[in-house]
């Protein structure tokens, strides 16, 4: 049966195919070969004369030959006097020789022209100035310390040839060789087509607002962005809907265009929707449907009008993947120079990755060096989450043979940052909390060149990470309900033979988050095991779940009373969306979540989240830097601005 959006299409007589599941997925190296060999692109730029002077980065299309020669002149290399060599013949310590200036030697400074019969510039140091002459004590030999006639570049000499992409340096020899406008190819011109129902332009968003189920078209403006880094002009199309009929008109319009290579965006999947692979298999061959990369999968390429047109993936990150792997190069080999690599760097994984046999994943990481390791800690992998492109400082791209990641293995992350950047990142790894980002936020006011990288994983697997040299600090908030002590009994049974600080961060408030108004008349832990309620619980070895689980055997409550018990999330804050969302009526956690949320909260504890560092790096920098901050008034004062703190231990070293 059809959908009733599908479009019965007049122009080609026929109805629409309900879906297209992908067509046979390839690997990424053999869609890149089946792709870019199915286009000959000698001479598929035209060219054009521009300035030198606005040249870089553009591409040659032509060899270029001097016009002048560099220097065009005999000149000083050095300042001094000027003389004719054969005058200093012989002369040594013992046999010093004076000469007389503005008849055997000329006072000349570096660059300016040599005077008529001189070939050699006798340095200044290298003479005593008297009285209408010079004492020397040592010959020169002829053309010391001249730049003869052509020593740079000489006229008709080849300064760069075609197919040459323009450097900073090349415009100073272009210049210097007296060429003052180049050929070269002209830019690639890329059209991007906006797609899907929902999307709504920037221009309406900012307008009108969007409402649900609209998206705000963001994908356009990174893509063209990461165009700038290339020499390619964009051009932007109004969003198309999902429409048949009009996305093959627009597709048609676009590769009939002066365009030379068209981007669709969104609608390449297997949605009911999707249209983009039916109508390119309409308007030319579809090459590839489907690549065996995460994100990225749905990509399509296609060869329309001899020229490349790529489906490109909705989700921003899959977009962003999609784009560099098949758009860039692409760019790169219609200009004719070769598409750069990212930088490499090895590192370690903080935690062990499964990923899915069969499938590249491009795995978004965060980088810091602890102690001679470069450590990764992996973001979430949602295609969906354009963050973690934004938060991350690398990709690690695990093979898709294999089925992922151990811990202690070293792999290479390619660097999405400069690589200062990762030697000047803290890595906390541990428990989640609101004052981390604040932390980090802070940090970068007082030191700009700071960073830190958190990732939440919870209190144990933040000491474990301390134990194996993984992490600058770990923030942690673990119940001992046999001494009522936070944090330093599990300290001495999981690091006893690791010498470590305890700083407290803050005390918080743990409680439960509920609905605005609390529609369920949620009061206590008790109310959790009623049958209308659904609870959203965190991952095992989070602190929050150990309290929850003292308090629950406290109550003599077990876990399989509990609608949601199984049910984790790794954060206070998705807790808190589950709850914003309906997905959960409750969840435990901390009062700041529930308050950026604008959800109520029942307080149910007090506990200490404490900062542990191993010993071996109180004294450096990123630690006393951070200790600083923690111990400012400015620091304490907007902890306690965000409710559900206190701070009167923050900065405390109780060990
Ligand atoms: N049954 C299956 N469903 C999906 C599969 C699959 O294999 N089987 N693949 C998934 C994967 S992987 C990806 S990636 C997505 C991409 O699909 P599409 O390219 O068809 O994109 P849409 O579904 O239209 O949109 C996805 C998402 O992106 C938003 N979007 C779209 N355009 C823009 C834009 N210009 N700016 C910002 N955001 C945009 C759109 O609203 C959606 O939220 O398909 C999975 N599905
Ligand atoms: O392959 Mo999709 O691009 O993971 O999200």
């Amino acid at each position: 049966m059809l959908e009733k959006t599908d479009q019965v299409t007049e122009d080609i007589g026929q109805v629409m195919p309900n879906r297209r599941i992908y067509l046979k997925m390839k690997s990424l190296k053999e869609a890149q070969s089946i792709f870019f060999s199915a286009f000959n692109f000698t001479n598929f730029l035209k060219t054009e004369v521009i300035s030198t002077t606005e040249s870089l980065n553009r591409v040659t299309a032509k060899p270029i030959f001097a016009r002048f020669s560099s220097p065009n002149f005999h000149c000083a290399a050095m300042d001094g006097y000027a003389v004719n060599a054969e005058l200093t013949f012989g002369v040594t310590l013992d046999q010093p020789k004076e000469l007389t200036i503005g008849k055997e030697v000329f006072a000349i400074n570096t660059g300016y022209p040599l005077p008529d019969n001189t070939n050699a510039v006798i340095m200044i140091e290298n003479v005593v100035e008297k009285e209408g002459k010079i004492e020397i004590n040592k010959a020169v030999y002829p053309w010391q310390n001249v730049r003869k006639v052509g020593e740079d570049i000489v006229a008709t000499e080849l300064i760069l040839p075609p197919n040459h992409r323009i450097t900073p340096y090349d415009i100073g020899a272009l210049l210097e060789g007296g060429i003052f406008e180049v050929e070269v190819k002209e830019k690639p011109k890329v059209i991007i087509i906006p797609t899907g129902n929902e999307v709504v332009p920037i221009e309406i968003a900012q307008d009108r607002g969007i409402e649900k189920g609209q998206v705000i078209e963001s994908n356009s403006w990174m893509l063209s962005s990461l165009l700038n880094t290339t020499n390619a002009i964009c051009e932007k199309w109004p969003v198309v809907p999902d429409e048949f009929r009009q996305l093959k008109t627009t597709i048609q319009k676009a590769v009939e265009s002066d365009a030379h290579l068209v981007i669709i965006l969104a609608g390449s999947s297997a949605g009911s929707k999707d249209y983009t692979v039916l109508a390119l298999e309409e308007l030319g061959e579809v090459l590839v449907h489907g690549v065996t990369i995460m994100p990225g999968k749905p990509t399509i390429l296609a060869k329309v009008n001899n020229k490349p047109v790529i489906g490109n993936p909705g989700y921003p990150v899959s977009s962003v993947i999609s784009f560099e792997q098949f758009v860039l190069p692409i760019l790169s080999q219609m200009q004719g120079f070769v598409y750069e690599e990212r930088p490499k760097l090895k590192v370690f994984l903080s935690c062990p990755v499964p990923s899915k046999l069969g499938i590249e994943e491009f795995l978004r990481v965060k980088l810091g060096q602890v102690g001679k390791n470069i450590v990764a800690t992996p973001m979430p992998r949602t295609a969906g989450s354009i963050t973690t492109l934004t938060k991350a400082h690398g990709i690690i791209r695990i093979p898709a043979q294999r089925e992922g990641i151990e811990e202690d293995e070293q792999v290479e992350a390619e660097l999405l940052v400069p690589q200062a950047e990762i030697f000047n990142t803290i890595v906390i790894i541990g428990s989640h909390d609101l004052t981390i980002d604040l932390l980090t936020s802070e940090l970068k006011k007082i030191d700009p060149f700071l960073n830190i990288s958190s990732s939440n994983v919870g209190s144990l697997s933040g000491l474990m990470a301390i134990k194996k040299g993984r992490a600058h600090l770990a923030g942690t908030h673990l119940f001992d309900p046999e001494t009522g002590i936070y944090n330093l009994t599990y300290i001495d049974r999981y690091l006893p033979e690791i010498p470590v600080k305890v700083v407290n961060l803050v005390i918080r408030h743990q409680g439960l988050i509920v609905p605005k108004g609390n529609p369920k008349k949620i009061k206590s832990i008790e109310d959790l095991t009623r049958s209308d309620v659904l609870f959203v619980n965190r991952q095992r070895g989070a602190g929050t779940r150990i309290l929850l689980d003292y308090k629950l055997k406290q109550l003599n409550i077990n876990s399989s009373q509990i609608k949601g018990y199984d049910c984790e999330e790794i954060s206070h804050m998705a807790v808190a969306v589950d709850v914003l969302s309906g997905r959960a009526d409750v969840g435990l956690g901390i009062y700041a979540a529930a308050k950026a949320l604008n959800l109520d909260f029942i307080p149910i504890a007090v506990e200490e989240y404490d900062l542990v560092v191993p010993e071996t790096l109180w004294e450096t920098k990123k630690i006393q830097t951070i200790l600083q901050l923690i111990n400012s008034h400015k620091f304490k004062q907007a902890v306690e601005k965000m409710g559900g703190y206190e701070t009167s231990k923050t900065g405390m070293v109780k060990r």
